[in-house]
């Protein structure tokens, strides 16, 4: 049987609980993240890394400066732990297991419910690079090289038709009318920076909305 690959998948964290043993610098680099994303973030570790304290003390994460304790999933949505101590990994892992409670762990990946993939972004475009687990030093360098490809004119493009999409019904024309716009003359001339032309275009296009359904 071959070895299974990962599911990716994006999750919106905005007001979720959070859990991150660990304070550490693999730690400092996911609680920013988990942070950006409006998580309800609580970190537990005896050691803190100058970042997440900074977060602390700006208010935007819960520090609790002691070493993890029995207990500390409940009530959590999400865990990820980070800590230089395999056997904290294996005891969060097991309480998080048996109250079923989502867990990452930098440092086993056996351990995992889901792992991290490498992730860049620019504006709202996410390009993430995971090898299941076999070389994160792959998915890195393949990040940076996908990132590349992701210009300007692509983050004009998304802004655009979703502002779009919060306007117009949901269905077949609004699915043709942005195909069309992202695949057609008008993404061609956004990509350019001919953002009038674009427009026009648009504008053409949404005269006509609907007409052929
Ligand atoms: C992508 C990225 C995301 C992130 O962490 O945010 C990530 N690792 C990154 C970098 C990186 N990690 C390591 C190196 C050294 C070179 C190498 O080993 O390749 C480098 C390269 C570097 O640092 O440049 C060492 C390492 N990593 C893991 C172990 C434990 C083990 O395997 O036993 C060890 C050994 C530790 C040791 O030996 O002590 C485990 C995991 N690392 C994962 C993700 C998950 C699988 C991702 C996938 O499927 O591709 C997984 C399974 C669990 C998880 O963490 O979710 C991030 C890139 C960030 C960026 O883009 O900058
Ligand atoms: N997944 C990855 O991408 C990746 C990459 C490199 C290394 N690693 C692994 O990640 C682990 C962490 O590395 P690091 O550089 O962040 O370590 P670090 O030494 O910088 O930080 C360790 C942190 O763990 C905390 N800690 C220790 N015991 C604890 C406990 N009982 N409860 C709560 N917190 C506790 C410490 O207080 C500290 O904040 C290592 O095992 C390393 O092998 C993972």
């Amino acid at each position: 049987m071959s070895t299974p690959v990962d599911f990716p998948v994006c999750l919106r964290l905005e007001g979720r609980r959070v859990l991150l043993v660990g304070a550490g610098t693999i730690a400092e680099e996911r609680g920013r993240q988990l942070v950006e994303a409006g998580a309800r973030l609580r970190v537990v570790a005896p050691v803190v890394g100058p970042s997440i304290r900074q977060l602390a003390d700006a208010g935007r994460l819960e520090l609790l400066e002691r070493a993890w304790r029995p207990g500390d999933t409940r009530g959590q949505e999400l865990v990820f732990v980070a800590t230089d101590d395999s056997r904290v990994s294996e005891a969060v892992a097991a309480e998080a297991r048996a109250s079923g409670v989502w867990l990452n762990t930098a440092d086993v990946p056996e351990l995992c419910d889901f792992t991290l993939p490498s992730v860049g972004r620019r504006g709202p475009i996410v390009v993430a690079v995971s090898t299941s687990g076999q070389s994160p030093a792959l998915a890195r360098l393949l990040r940076k090289r996908f990132l590349d490809q992701v210009l300007p004119g692509h983050v004009r493009l998304a802004r655009l038709t979703g502002w779009l999409r919060r306007r117009l019904p949901q269905g077949p024309a609004r699915m043709r009318l942005l195909k069309h716009l992202v695949e057609g003359e008008a993404g061609e001339l956004l990509m350019r920076g001919r953002s009038r032309e674009a427009w026009a275009r648009v504008r053409a296009a949404l005269e006509t909305f609907g007409e052929t359904t």
